[in-house]
């Protein structure tokens, strides 16, 4: 298993770390626009494999993606973070220039390679990605629903007071500071759900914590984040890669789901060796569904900014 990471940034150098330390891709390239980053973060990856125990061969280049040929999958981090008191809307005008050329040179040397789109405005950048490269659906996935639903699960064990592998939860809409939709109906803590345990008042207030989880973070660092994002995109390349079928809230191309058409939002999928191999659709409750065409709206409207 190869796999690309384009931006050897924060996420991007993150990413490929967790991919190593989880030891399922025999290789990564890296690949940066600043001369010679890549290939410094490459080197300092490769310098912890003896130390975390990793086989996986990790290198980097300056943008030069010859190296990336027949990649198996593609994580596009590149472009700018926002910054405190930004939102990640504001992030278009540089990053679809950016994504739309990075997307190309990938799928150049990689034509048959599933692609996963982090940069901002994430979920209009998976949709740029998807009308520009013409790829079939399942092969065009965007990630933030992993990371959002982390954030949940995470929110909602302070609110337990328990650990956060005792919950189970999911985040589905828009990879937006409003278009999030916490599904506190279906979240549970082992089996039980959580409204069971905490009140109306503090689900709201758990549902409006992970909403602003990227906002609260880029405040707190002056930058986004970039452990919980590596962790997230390193977890569905893991089902990529091993074929593990694991249900994950991911960006996805829509032609009726959820009576929603032409974007690409946040929904569950089925993640396999052919990237998006079901999507899952939900018996949601009347104002989960309300709330999930308003983010659909709110997406549709930073999609028309391409124009
Ligand atoms: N979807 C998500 O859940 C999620 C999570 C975190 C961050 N993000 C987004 O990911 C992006 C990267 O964030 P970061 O914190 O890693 O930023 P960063 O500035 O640390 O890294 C971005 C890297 O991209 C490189 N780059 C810029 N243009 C390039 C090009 N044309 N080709 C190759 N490389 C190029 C830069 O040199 C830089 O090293 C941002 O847009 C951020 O908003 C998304
Ligand atoms: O918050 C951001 O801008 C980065 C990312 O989308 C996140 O949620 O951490």
């Amino acid at each position: 298993m190869k796999v690309t990471v384009v931006g050897a940034g924060a996420v991007g150098a993150s990413c490929a770390e967790y991919i190593a330390i989880k030891n399922f891709a025999s290789e990564v390239v890296l690949v940066d626009i600043k001369e010679g980053f890549a290939e410094g973060k490459a080197m300092d990856l490769m310098q912890t494999a003896t130390l975390n125990g990793f086989d996986t061969k990790i290198t980097g280049r300056t943008n030069d993606y010859t190296a990336t040929a027949n990649s198996d999958v593609a994580v596009i981090t590149s472009g700018i973070p926002r910054k405190p008191g930004m939102t990640r809307e504001e992030l278009i005008g540089i990053n679809a220039g950016i994504v739309k050329d990075v997307a190309g040179k990938i799928i150049e040397h990689s034509p048959d390679v599933i692609l996963i789109v982090v940069s901002n405005p994430m979920d209009t950048m998976t949709y740029l990605a998807h009308k520009e490269l013409g790829l079939p659906k399942n092969r065009i996935i965007g990630m933030g629903g992993a990371l959002d639903s982390a954030r949940f699960k995470y929110r909602l064990s302070e609110a337990l007071a328990c650990p956060a592998s005792d919950v189970d939860g999911m985040v589905i809409g828009g990879h937006s500071d409003t278009g999030m939709v916490p599904l506190t109906s279906l979240a549970t803590r082992n089996s039980v759900r959580v409204s069971e345990f905490l009140s109306e008042e503090r689900l709201q207030q758990v549902s409006e914590d992970t909403k602003v989880g990227g906002a609260t973070l880029t405040k707190l660092l002056g930058t986004s984040a970039w452990y919980a994002p590596g962790a997230a995109v390193s977890s569905l390349v893991q089902s990529i890669a091993c074929d593990q079928k694991k249900m994950f809230p991911c960006s996805t191309y829509l032609e009726g789901e959820y009576g929603l058409s032409d974007l690409c939002i946040g929904v569950p999928v089925i993640l396999g060796k052919d990237g998006i191999e079901e999507i899952v659709e939900l018996n949601l409750t009347d104002a989960e569904k309300n709330k999930l065409h308003e983010s659909a709206e709110a997406v549709k409207k930073t999609n028309a900014l391409l124009e």
